[in-house]
């Protein structure tokens, strides 16, 4: 029995990586199919190895958090990026998946892409201001690159955020040997994008961590996200924390109560409307949820 790290799915086959980088390839013991669970990269598991070396995932370890879209576990760090143009930044998804990630037990943080095309300013200041930690890059210029390279150290971290924000482009330059399509690159190539992804985290040895490029989303996928319970969701937006006990009555939306310590908060200029907005689309959404969906 070997214990390993899994680090890429593919078409049922599983591998996974020893203490010792070692890449094993394994297929999945049967057992887990009946029980309706299966490993997902990110996954510490156990590997028995037959006389070829080949190998079968027998336990996977307890996960300490995981997501569904893409199916990934153990995240150390999730880092939503968004363009400041190129596409337009779309808070309502970055603060969705800023809510996710805190719902998750997952450290957010904020990557500002393009920022040689329009000042990423705003941006910055509105989810600084909400207690996140943001960083610009471009591809012209370093920007923060450094900061995120000693952010990412010894950590397991994944990429999201809308198609075409330049994620790929930025992972690139944070590890040459990558080298993962970009937009370009694959047009010129004529193929198809999004047809041969698959899940896998790459290692960076300069950094000790691991990080997976997500496939780009549209904003239709994001409704089959996962849920937050609205009487949850409160807990998920950082910023609302000091006021959440000075509402009038207890079981406060903080939508349109009067004596809503939140919406007091917002009034002062203490809570940004982009995110309260976010909060208020968020809590309706939730209200659709019927119970028996969960
Ligand atoms: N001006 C400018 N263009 C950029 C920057 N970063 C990426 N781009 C361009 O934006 C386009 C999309 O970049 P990608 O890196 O493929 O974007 P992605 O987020 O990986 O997209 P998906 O693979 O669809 O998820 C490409 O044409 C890039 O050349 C940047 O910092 N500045
Ligand atoms: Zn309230």
């Amino acid at each position: 029995m070997l214990e390993g790290f899994l680090v890429k799915a593919i078409g049922g086959f599983y591998y996974v990586e020893s203490s010792s980088h070692v890449i094993y390839e394994c297929r999945a013991r049967g057992v887990f199919r009946k029980k309706e669970v299966s490993p997902v990269v990110g996954d510490h598991v156990e590997i028995e190895l037959d006389a070829q070396g080949k190998g079968t995932v027998c336990t996977i370890l307890p996960r300490k958090n995981s997501i569904l879209r893409p199916p990934l576990a153990n995240l150390d760090l999730l880092c939503i990026v968004s363009s400041v143009c190129d596409p337009q930044p779309n808070f309502f998804v970055i603060d969705k998946f800023l809510a996710m990630s805190e719902h998750k037990g997952i450290e957010p943080v904020l990557l500002i892409t393009k920022s040689d095309l329009q000042s990423p300013e705003e941006i910055r200041r509105i989810y600084r201001h909400a207690g996140f930690r943001v960083f610009v890059v471009n591809t012209m210029e370093d920007g923060d690159l450094t900061e995120v390279k000693e952010l990412l150290r010894g950590k397991v971290c994944a990429f999201t955020g809308n198609t075409g924000v330049g994620k790929s482009s930025f992972l690139n330059r944070l590890a040459p040997q990558l080298a993962l399509k970009t937009a370009n690159i694959s047009q010129k190539l004529g193929r198809g994008r999004h047809t041969t992804r698959h899940v896998e985290l790459f290692r960076l040895e300069e950094l000790d961590c691991y990080v997976a490029d997500t496939p780009g989303f549209s904003t239709m996928d994001l409704a089959r996200y996962d849920v937050i319970l609205k009487e949850d969701l409160q807990y998920c937006f950082r910023e609302f924390a000091p006021y959440l006990s000075d509402c009038r009555f207890t079981g406060c939306s903080h939508t349109v109560e009067k004596g809503c310590a939140v919406l007091k908060a917002l009034d002062e200029g203490k809570i940004e409307p982009s995110r309260h907005e976010s909060y208020k689309a968020l809590y309706e959404e939730a209200k659709q949820i019927k119970e028996w969906e969960l």
